[in-house]
């Protein structure tokens, strides 16, 4: 039974809504989330509480097969939370430099072998949102629904720029958009499971869309092939 639950995936590059529309769908039809670039943030995370360098394959890919997490999904008021250790790390694997580790990581094919059955395992029934880099390509390339979800990497940096803002001291747009386009560049260019759109992706560019917009077209493309009962 387990297998045949159906996956949406989202992939996409930093900033283009993926786990914002992720969330909410998964919300909206009652179905399991899977945020995959968590876990590399949490690999990169553990790594640097554990004083293991983010270049060190065989290390890396022993933590990645023995990180001990818990996601508690996400209830009435409450957004999922995500426990590394027995710690809640919800926000603090939030960080743009924990981001950039995660891309350094994601990078090691070990360590992208060592996560694929754990990210497996989220397929369960009634189905499962996965959102991030590879879930259309490699990890569920038998989905019934791909997004290749976009934005240009001005309005991504500004999107993180508004959402930072606030909430983590000196924060500036310009050092965001390099940023954004440092780790669009390793996420694209890396040998293993790069940052690409499967060849059946629908590609939805969300430059000038809201988020009800995006959901509204994603919506659109379940009910056409019924795929959500
Ligand atoms: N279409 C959109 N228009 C405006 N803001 C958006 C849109 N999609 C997402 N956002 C905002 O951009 C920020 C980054 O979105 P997020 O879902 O974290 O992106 P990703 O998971 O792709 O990195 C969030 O604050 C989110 O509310
Ligand atoms: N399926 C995935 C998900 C994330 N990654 C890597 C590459 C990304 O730069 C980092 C962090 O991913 P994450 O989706 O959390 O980052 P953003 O929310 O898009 O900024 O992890 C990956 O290689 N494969």
């Amino acid at each position: 039974m387990k297998n045949i639950a159906p996956v949406i995936t989202i992939d996409g590059p930093s900033g283009s809504g993926k786990g914002t529309v992720a969330g909410i769908l998964a919300k909206r039809l009652g179905w399991n989330l899977l945020d995959s670039g968590a876990l590399y943030r949490l690999l990169a995370f553990a790594a640097h509480n554990h004083g293991v360098d983010l270049t060190n394959e065989e290390l890396l890919k022993t933590l990645a097969a023995h990180l001990d997490v818990q996601f508690i999904a996400a209830t009435e008021g409450q957004l999922q939370r995500i426990i590394l250790e027995g710690d809640e790390v919800s926000d603090v694997i939030r960080t743009e430099s924990v981001g950039s580790g995660a891309s350094q990581v994601a990078a090691l094919p070990a360590v992208r072998e060592a996560l694929l059955q754990r990210q497996r395992a989220f397929q369960e029934a009634p189905g499962l949102v996965a959102d991030g880099r590879d879930m259309g390509t490699v990890v569920f390339p038998g989905a019934p629904l791909k997004i290749f979800l976009t934005a240009s990497a001005e309005e991504r940096a500004r999107r993180r720029y508004l959402q930072l803002k606030g909430k983590v001291e000196g924060v500036s747009l310009s050092s965001l958009l390099d940023e954004i386009r440092a780790r669009d560049e390793r996420d694209t260019q890396r040998a293993v499971a790069p940052l690409k759109p499967a060849a059946d992706a629908i590609q939805l560019d969300s430059t000038e869309l809201s988020i009800d917009q995006v959901l509204e077209r994603i919506m659109s493309e379940i009910a056409i092939r019924d795929i959500a009962g």
